[in-house]
């Protein structure tokens, strides 16, 4: 059984060896938290290649050896050379997480597919059953989940930080929280002001 968390690596080191599509996947996710991306392989894609020459990853062009693990919070092994990508593992220090593309057993963490709306996260793994499974439920997902889920995350992250400061009552309190995850809340233009309404209402039944 895999234990599932949403890891934050912003400025963290993380090392991948290899340079084709695989890798590029990867790098991507990396980039997007923010990680501070070492790219290690005698060649690139051109995708790649791109993202080296405007910086955002910077590229060791060379073959794999233990000493560019040196300083990694996080790895990923995506050779298509099954040995490098194992002896990755067997150099990593025990602190070290390392992912290896072709092999779900050795690695410390495998990678899901991810939906992504503002603050909301949506991870599916097989845990190496079906990466395709992974991927097309997802994309049954994405329709569930479309882009209006971005504002109301921050509509409820904003509403929640409300009720935690205003209301003591932790019956009352819960009653909000759940409130406001009600659909109707989604789909409302004027949620906001619902919510002043509502809110104002909890804080004088408090008082009572
Ligand atoms: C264990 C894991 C390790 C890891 O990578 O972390 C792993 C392992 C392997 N993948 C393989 C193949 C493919 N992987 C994909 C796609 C994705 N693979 C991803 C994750 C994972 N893949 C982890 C498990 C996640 C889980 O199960 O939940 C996704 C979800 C996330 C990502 O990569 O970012 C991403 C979808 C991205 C998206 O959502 O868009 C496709 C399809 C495609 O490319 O479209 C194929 C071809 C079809 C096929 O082979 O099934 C092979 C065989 C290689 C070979 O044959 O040589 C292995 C090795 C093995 O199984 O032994
Ligand atoms: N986990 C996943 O999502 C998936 C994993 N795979 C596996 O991932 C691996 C990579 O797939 P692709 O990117 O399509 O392969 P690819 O052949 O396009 O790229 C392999 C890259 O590794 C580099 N490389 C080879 N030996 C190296 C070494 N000793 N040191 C540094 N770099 C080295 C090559 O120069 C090349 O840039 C394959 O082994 C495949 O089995 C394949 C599909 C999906």
């Amino acid at each position: 059984m895999l234990y599932s968390m949403n890891l934050r690596i912003s400025d963290r080191n993380a090392v991948v060896i290899g340079g084709g599509k695989v890798a590029h996947r990867k790098v991507l996710g990396l980039l997007d938290a923010g990680a501070k991306v070492k790219v290690v392989s005698p060649d690139l894609t051109s995708e790649l290649m791109g993202l080296a020459e405007a910086g955002e990853i910077s590229w060791q062009p060379e073959q794999y050896t233990k000493k560019v693990l040196e300083g990694a919070f996080l790895v990923i092994a995506a050779t298509n050379d099954s040995e490098t990508n194992l002896q990755v593992k067997k150099d990593a220090l025990p602190h070290q997480l390392v992912n290896l593309a072709d092999n779900p057993e050795e690695s410390d963490f495998q990678v899901p597919s991810v939906i992504k709306r503002g603050k909301l996260t949506i991870a599916v793994s097989t845990s190496g059953a079906s990466p395709v499974l992974a991927k097309k439920i997802c994309t049954q997902m994405e329709q569930m989940f479309d882009e209006q889920y971005e504002s109301y995350l921050e509509f409820l992250a904003a509403s929640r930080k409300e009720i935690k400061v205003s209301v003591k009552d932790e019956a009352i309190k819960r009653r909000l929280l759940r409130t406001i995850a009600d659909e109707s809340f989604m789909k409302d233009p004027d949620r906001k002001q619902r919510f002043a309404r509502l809110l104002e209402e909890a804080i004088s039944e408090e008082g009572r």
